[in-house]
């Protein structure tokens, strides 16, 4: 069966670097421009926190606990495949964990564009301009790479989160990753705020089929470094000691979320731990929802964090 054609957003980027704001800001986009989205959305961790920011008037599947390129890879097709079919959508915005290897997504969607009549319109990588700074300094290992990997096959990059940069650094950071990808236009911005209809406006790219594994050069599990440990807050906790806890977590834990309830204050907070910086946006959760903390690293020492969290308890 061949649906009518749907374009593709490929969201892809390292942990935290701004995806799921970006994705609130073409869904606004969408909107505006009259076009119907829905949203294929991949966590790493075993519940969605990022989903319960999208409304609820969004389409949307997802796909928990695994991470597409290689997990789920199957139930990827599937699911895109399900939300086309349900909701018939103009556009489908695919955000993908920031530990997938974007060459293996592009692999599976230009499978799927075979029999689904999907049309990849682009990739866009969401780059954190600290994180960069950084992992070029190092200029080695798998997080490294990883990056690298997801930059080199975007159509488009988001040179995101400058505000964390002194200005006179930009210039470097450009310069790599003209170096890295020539290709792809680099739009700075804080926060993502970029001008869509100009950025969204571009051809359409078509990844070859079969030709991603050699171009990456990794193997399929290229990601197993990246760790995730999910643990239930039974409890309130205190905001101070919830606070510490973070201003002293080890370094190799990079990324946390998750939904918190505090002993001293009445409403219930959706947590974002990314590179260091702690923010908080109050919410309302439907049905039934745990208070639950995701903490994603390289190589922690997961009973550690455990015990840190009880400690909270
Ligand atoms: N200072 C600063 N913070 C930002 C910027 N853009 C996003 N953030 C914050 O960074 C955190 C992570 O942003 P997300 O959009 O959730 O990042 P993500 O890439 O979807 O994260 P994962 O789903 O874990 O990979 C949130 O707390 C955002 O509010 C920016 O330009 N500057």
């Amino acid at each position: 069966m061949k649906i009518e054609s749907t374009e593709v957003y490929l969201l892809t980027g390292f942990l935290g670097s701004g995806k799921t704001t970006l994705l609130g800001r073409m869904l606004d986009y969408f909107v505006e421009t009259g076009k119907k989205a829905a949203v294929l959305m991949n966590e790493l961790g075993e519940v969605n926190l990022d989903g319960m920011l999208l409304g609820e008037e969004v389409p949307m599947k997802e796909l928990l606990s695994g991470c597409i390129c290689c997990t789920v890879r199957g139930d990827f097709g599937f699911q895109l495949h399900r939300l086309l079919e349900e909701h018939a959508p103009d556009v489908v915005i695919v955000e993908s964990t920031g530990a997938a290897n974007p060459m293996e997504v592009l692999d599976e969607l230009s499978e799927l564009s075979l029999y689904t009549g999907v049309e990849l319109k682009d990739v866009i990588a969401v780059a954190d301009a600290l994180q960069l700074q950084e992992a070029a300094q190092k200029g080695k290992g798998p997080t490294y790479r990883l990056m690298k990997d997801q930059l080199r096959c975007a159509s488009v990059i988001i040179l995101n989160k400058t505000d964390l940069i002194p200005s006179q650094q930009l210039p470097t950071i450009q310069k790599l990753l003209r170096e890295w990808n020539p290709a792809a236009p680099a739009v700075v911005t804080v926060r993502c705020s970029a001008d869509l209809e100009q950025l969204l406006s571009g051809d359409a790219v078509h990844p070859e089929p079969g030709s991603m594994q050699e171009k990456g050069g990794e193997p399929r599990s290229s990601h197993n470094h990246v760790l995730v440990y999910t643990q239930e807050l039974d409890k309130p906790v205190n905001s101070e000691s919830f606070e510490a806890m973070f201003e002293n977590m080890p370094e190799q834990v990079y990324r946390a979320k998750g939904i918190v309830s505090f002993t001293d204050t009445s409403k219930r907070y959706l947590f974002q731990y990314a590179y260091r910086q702690l923010e908080f946006t109050p919410i309302t959760p439907q049905g039934k929802v745990k208070d639950v903390a995701v903490f994603i690293g390289e190589h922690f020492d997961k009973q550690e964090i455990r015990k840190r969290v009880h400690e909270l308890m």
